[in-house]
């Protein structure tokens, strides 16, 4: 073990011990302060090691390999071809295909479908969000009380030739209406081997301890696609890490940290099966006025469609769409 390490396990047998004293039903306000501040992105379950909290705590994102079982991924990966053949309907489901496709001649099969958003009335692919592997990591960032607020199969499509499958860097939070981020997680599976030629994740380490940034849609040239909007002005002079990863192998990551996916330069279709978890006792905030007043407008426009309603809240299309996954649902 490393020094650094080993002080951390010192620290957090310390800590547990003086923790204790704290009454055993914690308050709603004890759930988000009890934590030490040196230990601000963690909890203990006892289940990450010293080394892994570190990480965490300093880069916003960890790398679990080989977390999710070849058997599970063949079924979802199953699912998806369903879905994709028009076999089921999954009530809610949005089924997106890729910019460069939508406005071709091209004919619309099951290749053109770029990505799944909400499958959570899917029991086989709603599978994925309550893997109790999954799970147990998911604990350690949210606490007990657990809700999948987001899911996603993404089919990154060989590039057409424009540049847009790529996904711009982006922080997640730009997305949701609720707080605080630090009881936000991301789990995403690589559902094959994903790397740099067929467009891995890539992270800004430590950006997690930053602040939400305004993001818009990027000026590129051959277009973006539908909701992909970027962070508008970063440091690209960053360290950048490309995560390459196997079939199963899951990253678990933090709702502020900045990230994106380069470009699929294979003619391989790049999978991934994701879920956004919250903590069940995050609680809604009203974005009007802020940076996230943008995406807010779009998603309510949609949603409208979608829906068939005449006015839905942004905060609404979250809670109709959140699902309990592990202990009790209090506010979300
Ligand atoms: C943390 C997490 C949330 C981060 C992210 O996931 S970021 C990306 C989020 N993206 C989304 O949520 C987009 C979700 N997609 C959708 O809602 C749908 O795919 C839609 C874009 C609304 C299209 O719905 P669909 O039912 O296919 O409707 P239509 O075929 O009638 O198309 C309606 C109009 O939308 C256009 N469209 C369809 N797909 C795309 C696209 N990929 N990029 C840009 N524009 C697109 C389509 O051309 C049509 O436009 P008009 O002909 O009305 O001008
Ligand atoms: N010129 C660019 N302007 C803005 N964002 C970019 C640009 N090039 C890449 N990105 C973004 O940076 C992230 C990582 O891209 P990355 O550099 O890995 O991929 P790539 O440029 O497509 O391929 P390569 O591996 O050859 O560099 C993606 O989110 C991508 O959208
Ligand atoms: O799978 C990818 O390419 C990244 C997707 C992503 O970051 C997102 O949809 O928020
Ligand atoms: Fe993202
Ligand atoms: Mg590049």
């Amino acid at each position: 073990m490393s020094r650094a390490a080993e002080r951390l396990r010192l620290m957090i047998n310390h800590l547990d011990r003086s923790s204790a004293t704290i009454s055993a039903v914690p308050t709603y306000a004890q759930t988000f302060t009890s934590r030490p501040q040196t230990l601000r992105f963690t909890h203990d379950t006892d289940l990450l090691t010293p080394e892994q909290r570190l990480f965490y705590e300093e880069n916003g994102f960890l790398l679990i390999k080989n977390l999710v079982s070849e058997e599970d991924i063949d079924k979802f990966r199953m699912a998806f071809e369903r879905i994709c053949r028009q076999e089921v309907k999954v009530p809610g489901l949005v089924v997106m295909r890729d910019v460069a496709i939508v406005k071709s001649e091209f004919v619309a099969d099951e290749k053109a479908v770029s990505k799944l958003q909400d499958f959570q009335e899917d029991p086989e692919l709603f599978r994925y969000c309550n893997l109790p592997q999954i799970l147990n990591y998911v604990e350690c960032f949210t606490g007990p009380n657990i809700m999948a607020m987001h899911t996603m199969l993404i089919n990154k499509p060989p590039d057409a030739g424009k540049k847009t499958s790529r996904h711009p860097m982006h922080q997640d939070l730009h997305y949701f209406p609720f707080r605080p981020a630090d009881s936000i997680v991301c789990a995403w599976t690589a559902m094959e081997k994903v790397d740099r030629q067929n467009g891995c994740l890539v992270v800004l380490p430590g950006t997690h301890t930053g602040t939400l940034q305004e993001h818009d849609y990027p000026e590129w040239e051959g277009g973006v696609n539908k909701m992909y909007h970027g962070v508008r002005d970063y440091d690209p002079k960053h360290p950048r890490v490309h995560l390459e990863m196997e079939k199963g192998d899951t990253v678990f990551f933090h709702p502020l940290l900045i990230h994106g996916s380069g470009m699929n330069k294979t003619q391989g279709f790049r999978k991934a099966i994701s879920c956004h978890y919250a903590s069940a006792e995050c609680y809604y905030i009203d974005v009007k006025g802020t940076l996230q007043e943008n995406i807010e407008n779009e998603v309510k426009d949609i949603a409208i469609r979608k829906y068939g309603l005449g006015e839905i809240t942004f905060k609404d299309t979250w809670a109709l769409r959140g699902r309990l996954v592990q202990g009790e649902r209090t506010s979300l």
